[in-house]
């Protein structure tokens, strides 16, 4: 049975329901270009067998129907679409991009160095392949055994000497952290909402939960027939009016856990006067993009108006947008900003529901000073509903956004990640740094060969590898800030089209972006934070995908890679990789062979943009002589910040970015551990007599508290987070992270969760 059969069956009881269906089932067929089976009465097409050949034929819309979440994972066991496509958003480019023609495109400059020297493909090479889907045992006891001569030849003493030193500061700042979370956890019980106030049942389809018939329609459009999770709790609160702060891991369904009750209580609006009511923030154009392409499809048969407000599309034609208050305006903090100072018609004196996505991001400092001014602008008494898979429950951090006592729904632990994930570390020497691309390269071409993104922490080092890819023949497109907007969603559609195998992006993709099928995603430099690496990752094994994440881990990076082992679930895997070095030297000369073609092509890049510039420059001038009335007639614009502050503020969120409050706090304590310490000048026997106390005191104050609560809750009905910790509470493997082990300190912590 397909995922019509089984959304009839379940709105069977809905009036003409199934007319509809079908109607729908037709059209995403026709969409996907898979003839729709002849029509036959409506009755049959409930029990239809013939409708399962279609199934099989096109896993892109249709959905075992036997498929359910993980709590653990929040996973789907389903294969579904994206539900994203940017032409409508691409099409406002089309006339600002003629310049380009007469310039040759990266790829062709790539390909015209390939054709002048010949440079064959590494397919038709002997290379030694290994299985991108079996893990080599080969590999991984050499990893281990490598490891293990490194440690034996007296190069990694130093580090091992150190251990003492590292438990104590590691015992202090537990002591330290569970102080501040009994301070949080009081301030948190005044801030949300008490706990019974959550809804009590697991709804089991979307259908009861009462949503209309059109936007039921739209549900089944995208292929969904049981909520998830988060979707499951969200949405009956939210139609409510309640304010929420929502968790769940990577792609479980987050963005139409608020879309669809916004989009249901947008059906019940007076219609007289066109209002915008529902404003929805995003960090990033792409995610603003995905959204607005989520809702409108949601929203398809409905007459709810939604309109895109992010930076890189024209200012006057979201203008324009803007002057027909569209129900939901879903835009980034900066242009959002400019629209309310600069756009004469435009305010948010009518929103109703404020929705803030990859909250924890908004809320970093990166972009402190614009959301101030964002809800300022808002009126108090709205409805306010935060989420990200990171999402923060730091009171502190919340406040300013002044929530009306709002429920927490934390569906698994703000750091849980799914368990269909396996994480694979490489370990990279100090000494080895510079073998780095080389590693990476014999990764994409030997191991995982396509549906994979590599994350890279800058721009330039993106592009640097898309040169060398292209020169070595894999198929890649960049994603970074360097390109303008259209290159940038042109890059992720080509990624998602599979005309690429491999997407090369900074943290710009790291959040929020669903990408059906990505099998991969390879951190080339770690991320500097753990919820950073929890968004990367989350890019892939997505709506109950299995998938994997490679991260090349060098030793500034330990911090990162032991939260991740530390928080990877009892089922996850977790596994070292070595490349043996035969394998790097080989890939190591190739990339040293095409570092002069990738500097000539450097060079014509760069010649090409000081030209475009300088044409740019003189056409801005012939216009100004041209229009000068037109344009000083002009109101001035006013800018929310200089350029000045704006560059300080972008600093602090790239350096912050995705970091949360606990982590930051953790980082700033560890650099200022000397002088913040209550204990410092105590001898090593004091101190660790003083956070034995320490430790006892709050052992004490927590079995108190659990007493109380748990008397409390014996005679409360079971409630939805308690019901998400209880299947997320995974065994304790009985193992003290602090245990000295023998090996190297990287592989002692990597294997410290294999099973
Ligand atoms: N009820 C559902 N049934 C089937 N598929 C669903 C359902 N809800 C969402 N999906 C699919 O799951 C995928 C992930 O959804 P979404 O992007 O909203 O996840 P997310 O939780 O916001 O992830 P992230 O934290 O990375 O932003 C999408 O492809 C979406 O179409």
């Amino acid at each position: 049975m397909n995922v019509y059969s089984s959304v009839c069956k379940e709105a069977g009881e809905l009036p003409g329901y199934q007319e509809l269906a079908l109607k729908n089932r037709n059209a995403v067929l026709r969409e996907s270009n898979v003839s729709p089976p002849e029509s036959k009465p409506t009755k049959d097409i409930v029990d239809q067998e013939s409708d399962d050949s279609i199934a099989d034929e096109d896993d892109h819309i249709v959905i075992d129907p036997s498929f359910s979440f993980e709590f653990s994972g929040g996973a789907l066991q389903a294969k579904i679409n994206s539900a994203w496509n940017f032409s409508q958003v691409k099409s406002s480019f089309e006339t600002n991009n003629q310049s380009n023609s007469k310039f040759s495109t990266l790829d062709e400059k790539i390909e015209k160095k390939r054709n002048e020297n010949k440079i064959p493909n590494l397919e038709d090479e002997d290379v030694d392949v290994v299985d991108g889907n079996v893990e080599s045992e080969s590999e991984e006891t050499s990893a281990a055994d490598e490891a293990n001569k490194i440690e034996q030849n007296g190069s990694d003493g130093q580090e091992l000497s150190s251990d003492e030193d590292i438990s104590d500061e590691e015992e202090l700042a537990e002591a330290d952290n569970d102080l501040e979370d009994t301070v949080r956890d009081k301030k948190a019980a005044e801030f949300f909402a008490p706990e019974q106030e959550i809804i009590e049942e697991q709804v089991e389809t979307f259908t009861e939960m009462r949503l209309s018939r059109p936007i039921l329609k739209g549900v089944a459009g995208l292929g969904f027939v049981k909520p998830t999770p988060i979707q499951a709790n969200t949405i009956p609160l939210a139609m409510k009016g309640t304010d929420i702060c929502g968790a769940a891991v990577t792609g479980s369904g987050k963005t139409a856990a608020f879309i669809i009750p916004i989009l249901e209580r947008l059906l019940f609006r007076p219609k007289d006067v066109a209002t915008t009511r529902v404003l929805v923030l995003v960090p990033t154009r792409e995610l603003g993009a995905q959204c607005h392409s989520v809702a409108s499809n949601l929203g398809k048969f409905t007459d709810i108006q939604f309109s895109l407000c992010v930076g890189g599309l024209s200012t006057k034609v979201q203008e324009l947008e803007l002057r027909k208050r569209p129900d939901v305006v879903i835009a980034t903090p900066g242009r959002l900003i400019d629209h309310i100072h600069n756009s004469p018609s435009f305010n948010l004196d009518s929103i109703e529901i404020l929705i803030i996505d990859e909250a924890d991001r908004i809320l970093d400092d990166g972009f402190a000073a614009e959301l101030n001014e964002i809800i300022r602008n808002c009126p108090k008494g709205r409805q306010t509903m935060l989420f990200s898979a990171t999402m923060t429950d730091n009171v502190d951090d919340l406040i300013k956004l002044s929530l009306n006592r709002p429920v927490r729904l934390f569906v698994n632990s703000s750091t849980a990640l799914t368990s269909r994930l396996t994480q694979e570390f490489i370990r990279i020497r100090s000494s080895k740094e510079q073998h780095k691309s080389a590693i990476l390269a014999s990764l994409c071409s030997r191991t995982y060969k396509t549906e994979c993104i590599v994350f890279f922490k800058s721009k330039a080092d993106a592009h640097m590898m898309k040169l060398v890819f292209g020169l070595l023949g894999i198929k890649a497109a960049e994603l970074h800030g360097n390109l303008n907007q259209l290159e940038r969603l042109e890059a992720l559609e080509s990624f998602r089209d599979r005309k690429v195998d491999f997407l090369l992006a900074t943290d710009l993709a790291s959040r929020g972006l669903d990408i059906a099928g990505i099998r991969t995603v390879i951190n080339y430099d770690m991320p500097t934070n753990y919820s950073l690496y929890v968004h990367r990752v989350g890019r892939t094994a997505r709506a109950g995908q299995a998938g994997r994440a490679v991260s090349l881990v060098t030793e500034q990076d330990r911090k990162v890679l032991k939260l991740a082992v530390k928080n990877a679930g009892a089922q996850s895997h977790i596994k070292n990789r070595v490349i043996p070095s035969s394998v790097i030297l080989k890939f190591q000369k190739k990339i040293q062979d095409l570092k002069e073609k990738v500097k000539e092509i450097s060079k014509e890049e760069y010649e090409e943009k000081v030209f475009k510039k300088t044409e740019m420059e003189i056409n801005k001038g012939l216009n100004s002589i041209k229009h000068q009335d037109e344009i000083l007639s002009r109101p001035k614009k006013e800018w929310f910040q200089s350029q000045d502050e704006k560059l300080q503020q972008k600093e602090l969120g790239v350096r912050n970015h995705g970091a949360s409050k606990k982590e930051k706090n953790n980082e700033e304590d560890s650099k200022n551990k000397l002088k913040r310490s209550p204990l410092d000048g105590l001898s090593r026997k004091k101190k660790r007599q003083r956070s034995q106390f320490l430790e006892e005191e709050k052992e004490q104050l927590k079995s108190q508290k659990f007493s109380v609560r748990s008397a409390k809750t014996s005679t409360k009905p079971k409630k939805v987070k308690q019901f998400a910790d209880k299947i997320n509470s995974k065994p304790s493997n009985g193992q003290s992270t602090r245990k000295k082990k023998s090996g190297s300190r990287f592989d002692a912590e990597v294997k410290g969760k294999r099973r």
